[in-house]
């Protein structure tokens, strides 16, 4: 562990600071060069953007521009850090972001006092950018934080750890059911943690057929039910109805068991209670909610997944975010609605039933070969397959749902 502490802060540091930096996209050689690319020639889109707003599309990265927008109050699963710690996880988002769906993406770190401030800020600035990824803030301020700039902003507004987790939780879950012979509209299902994620997951879950009645949320004082008096709107929407009140009420005969709060709040006593087949996504990060080492050395009938790439079924954002952009940004949507949420699950998890490439097989050195089952429900971050498979998927859904701009799917290179 010590040694990925060392090699993760060497990353960081050499050979320059961080992890992003601009390039240019025109030539800026000679004192033509700059008449075009400054004055006296920029006046010239300058004049066209005055005069159509659209042109800056044609004229400017807007078009290929997510700004990557957090305050660091809920920086992963490290808890309110502040926004200037919150950096590396946004340089990260970038790096994601460039790497696997060649968009172009700037963090922008927020120093506020009230949820306005930070709604007002991101107002402000929102037209210089084609969308805006919130990250990392915190429930219960996310919400309204959301939803007021996806009001007042023209491009689209995702809370990538709202949706991009609920997302990519329920195409691995809705595979890992299926893989383990239960139905969605059956399962128990157990989520601790009742942030951003958790209800956003359960959300999108309810949406894919899961029985609102057979979720057991856990907050910090245990079971989310209908009796409580101190929970807020958002939480209130999974109030439970039953007279269970703690994580081992709950857990026992549980078909599922969804973590999005901490490191190690469950251990084996629980594990061995759920049901026979269960499915565990221990998605704290960078600490799961149990080891998957203890999880596997419970029982050998459960399908696990975490959030880290060092372990089989990485249950993360990354296999959605920079790939719904793509698809987003490509259509010029002007919103990211439920539609094409919903295609990314499906195209998500329907990837993972596809034969592997070889390609993706060598960036895995440790697994020799992936198939769907148990130790495959998702499809790999390195899937290259993924960028034009949802982006496809999420366009297609924007222009059937009738938010894009641009009525026609781009040439997306299989
Ligand atoms: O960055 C990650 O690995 C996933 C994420 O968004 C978070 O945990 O907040
Ligand atoms: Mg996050």
């Amino acid at each position: 562990m010590s040694d990925i502490r060392q090699q993760a802060l060497d990353y960081h540091e050499f050979p320059i600071p961080g992890k992003t930096a601009v390039c240019l996209t025109k030539p800026a050689e000679t004192s033509h060069d700059l008449a075009l690319a400054y004055s006296p020639g920029v006046a010239e889109p300058v004049r066209e953007i005055a005069a159509n707003p659209d042109n800056a599309y044609r004229y400017t990265n807007k078009g290929n521009t997510v700004a990557v927008i957090t305050n660091g109050t809920a920086i992963l699963g490290l808890g309110n850090l502040g926004p200037l710690a919150s950096k590396p996880v946004m340089e990260g988002k970038a790096l994601l972001f460039k790497h696997f769906a060649n968009i172009d993406s700037t963090d922008i770190e927020i120093t506020h006092n009230t949820p306005e401030e930070f709604i007002n800020t991101v107002a402000a600035i929102a037209d210089t950018f084609g969308g805006i990824n919130l990250e990392d803030i915190k429930a219960p301020e996310c919400f309204v934080i959301e939803r007021e700039l996806i009001a007042r902003c023209k491009v689209p507004v995702f809370h990538d750890d709202q949706h991009g987790t609920a997302i990519v939780t329920a195409a691995g879950m809705i595979n890992a059911l299926e893989i383990q012979g239960k139905l969605i509209s059956d399962a128990t299902f157990v989520c601790m943690g009742a942030g951003a994620a958790a209800i956003a997951c359960m959300t999108m879950l309810v949406k894919c057929g899961a029985n609102r009645a057979n979720i057991y949320m856990l907050d910090t004082k245990g079971v989310i039910h209908s009796g409580r008096t101190d929970l807020n709107e958002y939480k209130a929407l999974f109030a439970n109805d039953t007279d269970k009140r703690t994580l081992l009420d709950v857990i026992k005969g549980a078909d599922v068991f969804l973590g999005l709060s901490g490191p190690d709040v469950i251990g084996a006593e629980e594990v061995a209670l759920m049901a026979d087949k269960p499915v565990i996504f221990a998605c704290s990060n960078p600490d799961p909610e149990i080891k998957p080492a203890l999880a596997h050395a419970t029982r050998s009938d459960l399908i696990m997944g975490t959030g880290r790439s060092d372990y089989p079924n990485q249950v993360n954002n990354v296999l959605c975010f920079p790939f719904i952009f793509r698809g987003a940004l490509d259509v010029r949507a002007s919103c990211i609605n439920d539609e094409m949420k919903i295609a990314a699950v499906h195209a998500i998890a329907a990837l993972a039933k596809e034969p592997v490439p070889a390609s993706v097989l060598k960036a895995y050195p440790n697994v020799s070969s992936l198939s769907f089952g148990p130790e495959y429900v998702l499809p790999k971050p390195m899937d290259p397959r993924l960028l034009p498979n949802v982006a496809r998927a999420v366009a297609q859904a924007a222009i059937d749902s009738g938010v894009a701009a641009i009525p026609t799917l781009p040439q997306y290179a299989d």
